[in-house]
């Protein structure tokens, strides 16, 4: 076992993250984004990002998808929640994650991402935030899951992580209490 938290964690940030399947003859295949700009800039993710005032945090998701790659779903799949903490910093993210299967639109390169659909069997992990490996096989699983990541002030290092797998959303699980499970899958 690991302990939670080292530094305390004051404030929360709300973000969204938003990944979108599709079939191409038979190949299954998820829409990335090569972040171009601002926190994790240089990686493949999701699409998404904070929630503004007055919207809902499935508002912000869809917004945000269309910023971020020109289309829009009419429909997203609550898939997870998780929670980031950086040493050091007292504000943690907490990122809730849909799945999107139908869209309108062309995908498009904008400003903050270059979208490029992956085939599920080559994910480039190596390329992408270190969480995202750990619990990535739960969500394409379609699993609902939570996780609580706790990395090093380089946010490179996972120190701590515990991820679980849950019935529905929002999970039993929270952001600052308990002990994290230190590399371990925890069925709940
Ligand atoms: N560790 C980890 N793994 C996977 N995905 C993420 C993280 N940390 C993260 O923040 N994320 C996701 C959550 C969001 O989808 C983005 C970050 O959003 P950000 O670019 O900061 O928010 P915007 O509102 O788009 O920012 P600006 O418009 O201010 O550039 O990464």
């Amino acid at each position: 076992m690991l302990a939670m938290e080292t530094s305390p964690i004051t404030s929360k940030k709300v973000l969204t993250l938003v990944f979108v399947f599709g079939d191409f003859d038979g190949e299954r295949r998820v829409l990335l984004g090569m972040k171009k700009r601002g926190f994790g800039a240089g990686y493949w993710n999701g699409f998404g990002g904070k929630v503004e005032k007055g919207e809902t945090i499935l508002e912000g998701a869809v917004r945000e998808l269309e910023e971020e790659a020109g289309i829009r779903v009419s429909h997203l799949e609550r898939a997870g929640m998780l929670w980031f903490h950086f040493e050091g910093d007292p504000t943690g993210l907490e990122v809730h994650v849909y799945r999107g299967e139908t869209f309108e639109g062309v995908v498009s390169e904008t400003e903050e991402m270059r979208p490029e659909w992956f085939s599920l069997d080559k994910i480039p992990f190596h390329i992408m935030w270190p969480d995202d490996q750990i619990w990535w096989p739960v969500f394409v699983g379609n699993k609902k899951f939570c996780g609580r990541f706790r990395f090093a002030k380089d946010q490179k290092e996972i120190l701590a992580h515990d991820v679980g797998i849950f019935e529905s959303l929002p999970c039993e699980m929270e952001f600052g209490s308990g002990e994290w499970v230190g590399g371990v899958l925890v069925e709940r």
